[in-house]
């Protein structure tokens, strides 16, 4: 295991193809990113700069391959057998692709939540002391325990059911625990793939305030379908399209507020205005 190649290295890669929000510091980059399953060509030729401590939504139309790039972001596209990354995904300055990086630490820095929530059938304590048992902490584990779920807006809620079962969450409060499990285990970053999309509009909502308290202490890439959740909550928008060949590509990416009211694509202009997708 060469976990030392991913030690934290704050730098920012300038490159001239690369779409970029400056001077930030970096997150995490790809540089000439394509994904095949099998001979499909997914997506092509991704250069996206993710910045720190903000948030970035990726929004395009269904298939144009947000979520595929979102999994290259933790090498989670590493589980479909079928699936095949080229390029580079930079973390630090080090390519999380290049051989001897061993992805369960690069998932531990980079966590994951899902669209659906995805609680184990275990206590709400034992969901969120999960992560941090696996990785063999040391440190006080109910103090860890509450911690993550303060942070994840679900303290209050479940202090006095701790050792129930988490499965007898609402939707809502189930995803908040999938968060609060994400931040145990003090990722760098975190990635949602459509991670309302379950849920009620309060729910949602309440997800959306946790993000931006989040944001102060990590890197949040969303994938969202929700154009008025990524306008809310976004501070950079990546838009992906889909060509003839049903390639998924970065169309245009820039402040949220400038790809939402000036775009500078005409098919952004067109998907935000939903005259297409
Ligand atoms: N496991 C897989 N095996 C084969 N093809 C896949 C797989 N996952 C995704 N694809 C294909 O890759 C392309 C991109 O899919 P992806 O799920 O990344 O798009 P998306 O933009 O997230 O879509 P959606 O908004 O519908 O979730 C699509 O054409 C999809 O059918």
């Amino acid at each position: 295991m060469t976990t030392n190649v991913l030690t934290r290295r704050p730098e920012i890669h300038a490159g001239p193809q690369v779409a970029a929000p400056e001077p930030t510091e970096t997150a995490i980059e790809t540089r000439g990113l394509n994904v095949y399953y099998d001979k499909f060509h997914a997506v092509r030729d991704v250069n996206l700069r993710i910045a720190a401590r903000k948030i970035t939504a990726m929004i395009g139309p269904s298939g144009c391959g947000k979520s595929t790039v979102l999994r290259c972001f933790n090498r989670m596209n590493d589980l479909i057998p079928t699936a095949r990354v080229e390029g580079e995904v930079l973390f630090h300055g080090h390519n999380i692709y290049a051989p001897g990086v061993d992805p369960v630490e690069v998932r531990r820095r980079i966590g994951m939540v899902f669209q659906k929530p995805n609680p184990f059938p275990k206590s709400i304590y034992e969901n969120v002391a999960w992560g941090a048992r696996i990785n063999g902490f040391q440190g006080d584990m109910d103090e860890l325990v509450e911690e993550s779920l303060r942070g994840a807006a679900l303290w209050d809620e479940v202090k006095d059911k701790l050792h129930q079962n988490a499965l007898g969450l609402s939707g809502g409060q189930q995803q908040r625990l999938c968060i609060a499990r994400a931040i145990a285990v003090k990722p760098e970053i975190i990635l949602m793939d459509e991670p309302c999309s379950a849920l009620d509009p309060i729910a949602t909502l309440a997800i959306e305030d946790l993000m931006k308290e989040l944001v102060a202490s990590y890197t949040i890439i969303i994938v969202t379908h929700n154009m008025q959740q990524a306008a809310r909550v976004s501070d950079f928008t990546a838009f992906f399209m889909v060509d003839e060949r049903r390639t998924g590509h970065l169309a245009e990416y820039g402040p949220t507020d400038q790809i939402f009211t000036r775009p500078k694509n005409k098919a952004t202009e067109d998907y935000i205005t939903g005259r297409f997708g």
